[in-house]
Order: C-alpha cells, then structure tokens, then sequence
C-alpha cells in the first residue's frame, strides 16, 4: 500500500526530558516512514515512548534531535520547527483520536464536530451540515442532538472519530482507541480507521496495548526503551 512519499517520516529522532541527574532518554534514536493507506499498530511496555512518539508525529512536542517530515514536508529539523503555524498545521493535517474521547460536555455531538470545522475557517452552516454527514458515516446520526454524559461508550467513541476525520486529515493518531470498548465496537472502530485509510490516503497510528485488536493492523511498530525493536 506503501506510496512513493510516506506521509509520516521519523529520522533519527530523539528526545528526552529534563536534565542532569533527572534526564531521561524517552526515544533514544527511532526511525520509520507510514505510507497513505497504511495502519500501523505502536505498542510497547509502559513508559517505552509511544506517547512521546504520537505527540512528536501530532507536533505537540518537540524532539530534542533528528527530523520530523509531514506529507512531504520537513516540518522540524536542524533542532527547529519549519513550519510558522503549527496549529494550522495541526488542524489541516492531523486528526487526534484519544481513549477518553475528551468530547467537550457542554456540546452535542453535531457541536462537538462542528467545532473543528469552524475552527479550521468552514461557515456554521456547512461545518452543522459536515458535522451530520460524519456522524451518519459512523452510524450515529440518531445521536447529534445528544450531550456527550448522555451517549455510551461506543457512541461517545464514534462522535470523537467523527470529530478527528472532519478536517479529512491525512493523517491520524489514536491513542487506546478501543481499550475502553467491547470487543465487537472495537472491531468496528478498527474497521472504520481501515475505511478512512483507504478512502481518505490518511495514514493512521494506533498506540494500543489491546490484544482485540492486535491482528487488525498492517505492520506493528514496537517500542522498548525509547528504541524500535
Ligand atoms: N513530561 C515528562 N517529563 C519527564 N519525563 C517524562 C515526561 N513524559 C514522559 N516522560 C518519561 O518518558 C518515558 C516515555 O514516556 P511515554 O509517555 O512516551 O511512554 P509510553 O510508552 O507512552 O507509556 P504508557 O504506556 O505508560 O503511556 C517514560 O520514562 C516517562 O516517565
């Protein structure tokens, strides 16, 4: 599935977290490329760096060395940022998926949804009318009038995918997507990240310690130490 230019290229990259005595190496050297169509799983024992990994990707956080290329682009190298706003960047590039869906409480779902649209500059009306369509696609359009204290689990879950794709971003981060589901929702959130690989090119990254899930991805990526193994 792999295309020419991956979307996500990892050179080299380092990082660590204080100083001195209370210095630790978080990624100690780690290095790969994900392609557009691609789902790959991030797994690894507590405290290996996926996290640290996801939000270098998502450039939350910055490395301490090496280089971050985003769909092409350098986006951070020589020890800098090279790219002027990364909120932009952010909202057209990268969609965030995380286990507890951080849905915002005092929105409905269309709201919650919307709300990035806005954001990224869409009118009210066509970021409401996006916001239903999406959540339709994930099969709980009867739920967008609904507060997030009001929806299950499995719902809440799919209104925040519905959140993350609204942007179409190309790429897509997930942190424990389905640890808090059952087995059959997990397998149809693997199944609807495997739908937005293929029909939006994104590529997707899926930090899990989940066994459900486990044969459900094109290649697992696996930490120990801050190093790929
Ligand atoms: N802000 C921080 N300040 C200091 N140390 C940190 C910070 N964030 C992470 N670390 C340390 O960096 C290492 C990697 O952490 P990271 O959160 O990336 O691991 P993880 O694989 O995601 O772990 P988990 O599965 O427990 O979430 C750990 O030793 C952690 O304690």
């Amino acid at each position: 599935m792999t295309q020419a230019a991956p979307l996500i290229r990892f050179a080299d990259v380092k990082k660590h977290y204080g100083e001195g005595t209370a210095r630790v190496d978080a990624l100690r050297g780690v290095s790969f490329e994900i392609g557009a169509g691609e789902v790959v799983g991030l797994r690894g024992p507590s405290g290996s760096g996926k996290t640290t990994v996801l939000n270098i990707v998502g450039c939350i956080l910055a490395p301490s060395e090496g280089e971050l290329t985003l769909a092409g682009a350098a986006v951070y190298a020589g020890g800098r940022w090279l790219r002027p706003d990364l909120r932009r960047l952010r909202l057209e590039t990268i969609g965030f998926i995380f286990q507890f869906h951080n849905l915002l409480p005092f929105l409905t779902s269309t709201d919650n949804v919307a709300l990035v649209l806005q954001l990224a500059g869409a009118s009210a009306g066509t970021a409401r009318r996006r916001a239903g369509e999406l959540l339709d696609y994930l099969d709980v359009g009867h739920r967008r009038d609904a507060f997030p204290s009001q929806l299950s689990g499995g719902e809440a879950q799919r209104v925040a995918i519905a959140r993350a794709l609204a942007n179409r971003p190309r790429i897509i981060l997930a942190d424990e997507p389905t640890a808090a589901l059952d087995s059959q929702r997990a397998q149809v959130v693997m199944d609807l990240l495997r739908q937005v690989a293929l029909e939006q090119e994104a590529a997707i990254v899926v930090v899990t310690h989940d066994d459900k899930i486990v044969d459900r991805f094109d290649r697992v990526l696996e930490l120990r130490d801050g190093l790929l193994v």
